[in-house]
């Protein structure tokens, strides 16, 4: 789903968000293991104030796994709980419960102190467009997704999915809408998906991935375009890879727009290998 993000509707997200919350004892906010900290909504936590969070690490399939260990203790040391996972595959999404029972304990003690049988503990997903969010309430679903339907009391529009005997999700996720003031924050979204590829330049988008590279993956750059050497200019490494590429017009001219568009597709599509974007120290 691509939304376009005016002030309305964030306005709405967060109403939303808020709403959605009321009913919520611990909070699941996901993240794009690349990008774990671009990937945040700018209000997460005020909005997630004072309820128990656990941070999915999605995508970690496509993420530096080194860099992914540093974001795990980076939120750990935060105070929350972390869980690394691909949702696609469905790797670490089974802890997904466990974790979300660790962190509603105190509630569930409290229960059992004032004599009553612990109730359910009710999470719900919160992340910015593209994050994974649908694909892992899926796999929480599972084949025998049962919709608990409407709780008197609590609301009516609201459907519950069951997640083994002691956690309920919420089936509709919390979306929110993503940074926007850092253009640096802006490319790595765009070049993870999270934002619409047409709002930005290209060309400037991969200048901006190829400065990366060369800076943090110099060897992975020279393996996958077979260069002996990394030019120290950004834009002659790009026509380095053009040419490698047979991306020419006539007269050997590189077509710059091709070889963006090459190298936004190879990054996108993990065929470059495991990469991240962001390492804790990042600015
Ligand atoms: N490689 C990889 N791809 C994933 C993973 N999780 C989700 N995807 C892909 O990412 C894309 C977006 O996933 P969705 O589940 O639709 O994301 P969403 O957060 O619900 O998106 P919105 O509906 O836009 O808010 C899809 O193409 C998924 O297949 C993952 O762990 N690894």
């Amino acid at each position: 789903m691509t939304i376009q993000w005016f002030p309305g509707h964030m306005a709405k997200a967060r109403r939303e968000a808020k709403e959605k919350l009321k009913l919520i004892d611990v909070v699941i906010e996901l993240v794009d293991a690349r990008i774990p900290l671009s990937s945040r909504n700018p209000v997460i936590d005020e909005l997630a104030k004072g309820k128990p969070r656990l941070v999915l690490l999605n995508k970690a399939d496509l993420a530096d796994p080194n860099h992914t260990k540093a974001w795990m203790s980076y939120f750990e040391n935060l105070g929350n709980a972390v869980l690394q996972i691909d949702a696609q595959k469905g790797t670490g999404v089974k802890s997904i419960s466990q974790e979300v029972q660790k962190l509603a304990k105190p509630l569930t003690d409290k229960m059992r102190a004032k004599g009553m049988n612990p109730r359910a503990i009710r999470a719900l997903i919160l992340g910015i467009p593209n994050v994974g969010k649908s694909t892992i309430i899926n796999r929480l679903a599972g084949k025998k997704i049962a919709k608990i339907g409407d709780k008197p009391g609590i609301t009516k529009a609201q459907q519950w999915i069951k997640v083994g005997k002691q956690m309920e999700l919420l089936d509709t996720p919390g979306i929110l809408w993503p940074k926007f003031e850092d253009q640096a924050v802006g490319y790595r979204l765009a070049l993870t998906g999270a934002i619409k590829e047409e709002i930005l330049d290209f060309q400037e988008m991969s200048v901006f991935l190829l400065r990366f590279l060369k800076d943090h993956y110099p060897e992975r750059l020279k393996e996958r375009y077979q260069l002996t050497l990394i030019p120290e200019d950004v834009i002659e490494l790009f026509e380095e890879i053009g040419k490698k590429r047979g991306c020419l017009m006539s007269g050997g001219i590189v077509d710059y727009d091709r070889v963006a568009e090459i190298l936004f597709r190879e990054f996108r599509s993990g065929t470059m290998g495991r990469i991240s974007l962001e390492t804790p120290s990042t600015k």
